[in-house]
Parts: C-alpha cells; sequence; structure tokens
C-alpha cells in the first residue's frame, strides 16, 4: 500500500475512501449520541464491509517493485507546499497525486494485456505510473511521459535511474498539448495512452488524440480520475471545477461513435477507450 508511507497520511480522495471516511465519523457520532444498539450495530456492520475494501485489494494485488516503492516513499516526505512558495514548481503539487500501487499494477496489467510497445503517459508528476507501466514494456518498448512541471519532472528522472527500466522512458517538459502535437506532426503513434493531466483539458487531450491519429488501430486509451472524488455523480452543484469537467468529458466521450468506453471503479476511476471507427 503506498499511501502511507513516509511523513504524512495521504487524504482521502477516492468516492471509495471519501465513504469509508464519512461513515467512520458517522459511527463516532452515532457512539456519542444515545443511538439504538441496532442501528449502532448495523453502522459498525457497514464500517467494516467498506474500511476492509481497499487493504484486501491491496494485499491479494501483486506487490510494486522495491523502485516503486523507494519512489513512493521519496514523494509522501517532499515537502511540496514549500516546493511551491519557494517557486521551485510551477503549481501547487501533492502526495496524493501519486497513483500508488493498485492502479499502478492495473495499468502495467493493460501494457501486458495489449502487448503495447509504445505508450504515451499525459501527467506524469514524479513518475510512479510511468515507471509502473514501463516495467511491462519489452526491452525495445518506449514511453513517452508529458509534464509540465520542470522540478518533478527531475524528480521522476532522478528516480528512474534507481530501476533498469528507467531507459525506456523519454520525459517531454511542456504543456501536454505541445507535446501531443508535436508527436502528432511527427506522425508518432502510441499503443496505449494514459490521460492524467490537467482535468479542464481532458476534452482537448482526448479529441487531439483521436484527431490526429495518435493512437495506433488497435489502441487503447485509459483515463485517470473519472470519478473524481464522486463529484460526477452527485449534485453539480456540489461540484469543483474539475468535477465539473470531468463531468463534461465523461458525456462528451459516452455521445462519441468513434468509440467505445467502459468506467471502472478502480480508485479515482479509470475509463478504458477504444476507437471503434
Ligand atoms: C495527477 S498528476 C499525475 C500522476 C501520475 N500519473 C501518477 O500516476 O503518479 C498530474 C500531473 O500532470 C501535470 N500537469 C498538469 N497540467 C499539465 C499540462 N497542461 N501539461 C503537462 N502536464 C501537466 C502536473 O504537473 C502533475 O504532475
Amino acid at each position: 500500500m503506498t499511501s502511507v508511507v513516509g511523513r504524512e497520511i495521504a487524504r482521502p480522495i477516492t468516492p471509495h475512501s471519501i465513504l469509508v471516511a464519512q461513515l467512520q465519523q458517522t459511527l463516532k457520532l452515532a457512539q456519542e449520541n444515545n443511538i439504538p444498539v441496532e442501528i449502532l450495530d448495523s453502522l459498525r456492520q457497514g464500517v467494516q464491509l467498506a474500511a476492509g475494501l481497499d487493504p484486501y485489494l491491496d494485499d491479494y494485488t501483486t506487490p510494486e517493485s522495491s523502485a516503486l516503492t523507494a519512489l513512493a516513499q521519496k514523494t509522501s516526505i517532499e515537502d511540496w507546499s514549500k516546493r511551491f512558495s519557494d517557486g521551485e514548481t510551477v503549481r501547487q503539487l501533492e502526495q496524493e497525486m501519486l497513483s500508488g500501487h493498485l492502479e499502478g499494477q492495473t495499468l502495467k496489467m493493460f501494457v501486458h494485456i495489449t502487448k503495447a510497445k509504445r505508450i504515451l503517459e499525459v501527467g506524469m508528476f514524479t513518475g510512479y505510473s510511468a515507471l509502473a507501466m514501463a516495467e511491462a514494456l519489452p526491452s525495445d518498448g518506449q514511453l513517452i511521459g508529458c509534464e509540465v512541471d520542470p522540478y518533478v519532472a527531475q524528480f521522476a528522472q532522478a528516480c528512474f535511474q534507481e530501476s533498469p527500466h528507467g531507459s525506456k522512458i523519454v520525459v517531454e517538459v511542456a504543456p501536454a498539448l505541445e507535446t501531443l502535437h508535436k508527436l502528432a506532426a511527427r506522425k508518432e503513434s502510441f499503443d496505449l495512452i494514459f490521460i492524467d493531466a490537467d482535468k479542464k483539458e481532458y476534452v482537448k487531450y482526448f479529441q487531439t488524440i483521436l484527431d490526429s491519429n495518435l493512437l495506433t488501430p488497435d489502441g487503447l486509451i485509459c483515463v485517470d480520475n473519472t470519478l473524481l472524488q464522486g463529484q460526477v455523480y452527485l449534485p453539480p452543484e456540489q461540484r469543483t471545477a474539475n468535477g465539473e469537467a470531468i463531468a463534461q468529458f465523461n458525456r462528451i466521450v459516452a455521445a462519441d461513435p468513434r468509440v467505445e468506453q467502459v468506467l471502472l471503479p478502480i480508485r479515482d476511476g479509470i475509463t478504458l477507450i477504444r476507437r471503434v471507427v
């Protein structure tokens, strides 16, 4: 489990972990008040069922490599707020951005299943998902990672050097849309594309990828955070700007006749998209 190593425990940022925290708070309130024992028992069972899921998924998913554990640990002890206030990062980054064990192993499995040789990652942060996917690439495979922040790109590259798979990763430091257009102009294409950068630009990434043939004919697009903490199905007035952007992205993908998609409730939601026409 990568979310609890290091200096600080990551705050809940998935619909399920937010639900667990909410249920635990409700149970605490119920215990402090004069609640009938049947209601308390029922609530306790609900908390047990919900709180046991994520640790169980972690326990029965293949462990991450030692290089990934080290990367996650290094990410969790970094003082991201200070890096931002000191002007070292161009935006406020946070350890919760790192996808982690379950999602990393899921992506790695997709690379094995699709036999991808060329991967594009849009939004790399400290490189956890990039390295997880690179571990599944053949020795002549390549992953291009798009990252806008030079500090975190360098942080990731230092971690890649500690892994025998790091040499498969090439980092492009620039706004992702610029990199997508540059790659399209060079007629490059990818078997697997992982989208995980600016939520407000997801629609543009998706449309650029399809319109510019950046995806190979049998290629797979994986999109992260498509549940956005549950905001996409909560009442619209409870959505942040990112929640609204993802709700709109999901509607646009669902209405696009060029693709078929499935939204998996893994972590904060991963949508798999393939081109059909
Ligand atoms: C959620 S994090 C990526 C997490 C990473 N994929 C992982 O699984 O550990 C998003 C990253 O996208 C980067 N980003 C945000 N907007 C971007 C843009 N327009 N172009 C490139 N990178 C961007 C951020 O700097 C951040 O590092």
